[in-house]
């Protein structure tokens, strides 16, 4: 493998990681491993700057959106945390900002890091408005009737509280509710839930919100976004926050140096078992906004915060059995089925083998007593075996050689640490993932169409490719468990509209292996239609910017198979976009087009958050810190000077904040 194929490899890992992280609420790797992947995925793209790309999980919030929610844009963008693992890490963090910031001093609020699922809550003349996921920190879904069910989150403010404001914070289920409801489960025969995390966020999914409220969540508060002007500092916010009614932790300290940023991390790594919440580190932030706004952003995270994550703890535990999982790709993972064990504060009965490889390497036999590691993550891991305790007639583990769902011989692949099933159209899980895959979001985003009901279309016979979806009919599906006439409408309805989604869409959601959003994109906007890219030759098709030998294999084998030509031939007949429509593109205005803008300062008509908002709507792009390609830097009151002498030095026009205003055509007196 070249080194572009090593970083993209690395990409579409974690991308599907992310998908089953915040999508799934369901990892296969522990967030140790996850965040190491991430940070080898980092360097690999910092030393070969060529294969930058914006969409790269080291560029982009990982959450997902939730199909049956509205989506709607955040306001201001949510961010991620970087994390450390690391004093050290936090030491060179510090160096950083005292750089930017020059010598000043500078304070810390240290908070614990909750672990749940974040929201965004705005609230209008002290009324809840609305709450919004993280989703892709661009766009969330519309949980707000979920939202409200939540006893913690205050329906309505007292106090002194600003007309309008976002907050900001973490939806958890306590320990204690947690255990209750797998209480309930068990007594009922039900299968119990992994951890409080995972169903916490699966809790805001829920399209019930009666459901919801019988779930014990809270809703902890750390963040006040959008009234800059009146706070200046992140303690001083919190403390206000909590004065309106909300419920802020009062673990937070404001604290003057980093050693006492040691003292709080020290003191609660030993103490957070007591803890009420789930919790996998420390957060640490710059206390005054101004600092903070001077320091900024990166692509993914703010430079004025850290997430400090605690190490993992361990137990031993006997692997009962391994079980084997087939993905949509026919990708095979294993899975160890422990004796239950209290861990991390929730019951473990399982933990993930990734492949043969791990298991031989680590000779992992069932009967054996294993240590089972959990640290900030969700599934735990196996991460060694005690030999000691190894009963005699212990045999090695044999990997299985053929499908658990369908029988047939699995092959894998040189170079390749995955055991795959070849069924490609035979096996049942490749089926039903495929199809799941075409209706998802990011593809052809079919309303009122989710996973549980494309498996369920595929027991009932009625499905076996995605074309199959164009010719079901409503009295097909009403008498399917659980659908009621005004559901199977709302199906129909959402598989008509989608074709109207655009061809490079489209093209994702076929599925071709290696075929991801942006290549589809590429390989949209190249060949036009589909035909021309079926016929396209791999001398062809590798001279596509970003396309390799790889993909390029893979797209013709897609097309050399008759199944997937009649399948498309089909897609083409029911009137699904298979070529490129240009359209016209609408501007509002163009004034800032092409260029970088820097906000800075302190402004008195709008928020900066507004003129952020009002830069983009005027078609430019925000920067966070000024460099040569700048195009304005929009100043207000007390600039930082740093700033201001590299703007100068570079002679990038600033304008105040009534040159903005006028710019953009706006008069506020
Ligand atoms: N295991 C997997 O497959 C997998 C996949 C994706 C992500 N992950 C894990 O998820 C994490 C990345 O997720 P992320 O982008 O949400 O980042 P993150 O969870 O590390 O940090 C950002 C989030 O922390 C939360 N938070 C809790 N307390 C906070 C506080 N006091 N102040 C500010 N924020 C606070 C917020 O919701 C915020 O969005 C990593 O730890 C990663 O390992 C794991
Ligand atoms: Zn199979």
């Amino acid at each position: 493998m070249n080194i572009g194929e090593v970083i993209e490899k690395l990409r579409e890992e974690l991308h599907a990681h992310n998908y089953n992280y915040y999508a799934l609420d369901n990892p296969t790797i522990s967030d140790f491993e996850f965040d190491q992947k991430l940070k080898e995925l980092e360097r690999l793209e910092l030393e070969n700057p060529e294969f930058y790309d914006e969409n790269s999980p080291t560029q982009r919030v990982g959450g997902v959106i939730v199909k049956n929610f509205e989506t709607v844009p955040h306001r201001y963008r949510m961010y991620s945390l970087d994390n450390s693992y690391s004093k050290e890490d936090l030491l060179e963090w510090e160096q950083r900002i005292q750089k930017v910031l020059g010598d000043v001093d500078v304070e810390y609020v240290c908070e614990l890091k909750y672990d749940g699922a974040s929201i965004s809550i705005t609230y209008e003349n002290g009324v809840i408005k609305q709450a919004l996921t993280r989703g892709d920190g661009f766009q969330g879904d519309d949980v707000t009737h979920n939202i409200k069910t939540i006893k913690s989150v205050p329906i309505k403010l007292k106090g002194d509280y600003p007309a309008i404001f976002e907050i900001r914070g973490e939806i958890v289920l306590p320990f204690k509710g947690f255990e209750q409801m797998n209480q309930d489960l068990i007594e009922i025969g039900e299968v119990p839930y992994s951890n409080p995390r995972n169903t916490a966020s699966g809790s805001l999914k829920l399209q019930d919100s009666s459901e919801v409220a019988k779930r014990p969540l809270e809703c902890l508060l750390y963040n006040v976004v959008g009234v800059n002007e009146l706070m200046e500092s992140q303690f001083s916010s919190l403390e206000k926050a909590r004065s309106w009614g909300f419920k802020v932790p009062k673990e937070a300290v404001l604290v003057k140096s980093i050693e006492e940023v040691f003292d709080f991390i020290n003191y609660w790594d030993a103490h957070r078992v007591g803890l009420p919440y789930e919790t996998d580190g420390v957060v640490v932030k710059v206390n005054s906004l101004y600092q903070q706004e001077e320091l900024g952003y990166t692509s993914k995270s703010p430079r004025w915060a850290m997430a400090y994550k605690f190490q993992a703890e361990q137990v031993e535990t006997i692997l009962e059995s391994i079980s084997y999982q087939v993905g949509r790709t026919g990708a095979i993972t294993p899975v160890a089925n422990l004796k239950a064990v209290q861990l991390a504060g929730t019951v473990v009965r399982r933990a993930s083998l990734h492949n043969a490889d791990q298991i031989e390497k680590l000779d992992i036999r069932v009967g054996d007593v294993v240590y089972v590691e959990k640290g900030g993550e969700i599934i735990p891991k196996i991460v060694g075996v005690n030999l000691e305790a190894r009963p005699e007639d212990s045999e090695p583990t044999v990997y299985i050689d053929t499908c658990p769902e369908c029988g047939t011989d699995l092959v894998r692949k040189e170079g390749e640490v995955q055991h795959y099933c070849p069924n490609f159209y035979g096996c049942a899980p490749q089926i039903v993932g495929r199809i799941q895959h075409f209706i998802s979001r990011k593809a052809m985003d079919v309303a009122g169409l989710g996973e549980e009901t494309v498996s369920l279309l595929y027991q009932s016979g009625l499905v076996t490719t995605y074309a199959d979806l164009y010719e079901l009919k409503k009295e097909e599906i009403v008498p399917l468990e659980r659908m009621a006439d005004k559901s199977a409408e709302n199906l129909i309805n959402g598989i008509e509209e989608s074709k109207k989604i655009p061809f490079e869409r489209v093209l994702y959601a076929l599925g071709i292996r290696f075929v991801g959003e942006t290549v589809a994109k590429k390989l949209a906007f190249h060949y036009k239609n589909i035909d021309a890219l079926r016929m396209a030759p791999l001398e062809d098709l590798i001279e596509v910017d970003e396309i390799g030998d790889k993909i390029a294999q893979s797209v013709i084998a897609f097309f050399e198979n008759e199944v997937n030509i009649q399948v498309i031939e089909r897609l083409k007949g029911y009137g699904v976009q298979l070529e490129v429509v240009e359209k016209e593109m609408i501007v509002h205005s163009n004034t800032f087009e092409g260029k970088t803008v820097v906000v800075s300062g302190v402004f008195t008509t709008f928020t900066r958050d507004e003129i952020k908002v009002a830069i983009e709507e005027h078609g430019g792009k925000v920067g966070s810190s000024i460099s040569a390609k700048t195009g304005f830097v929009v100043a207000g009151d007390k600039m930082g000077p740093s700033k201001l002498e590299k703007a100068q030095k570079l002679q990038i026009p600033i304008l105040d904040e009534m040159s903005f205003l006028k710019m953009i055509g706006v008069n506020r007196d």
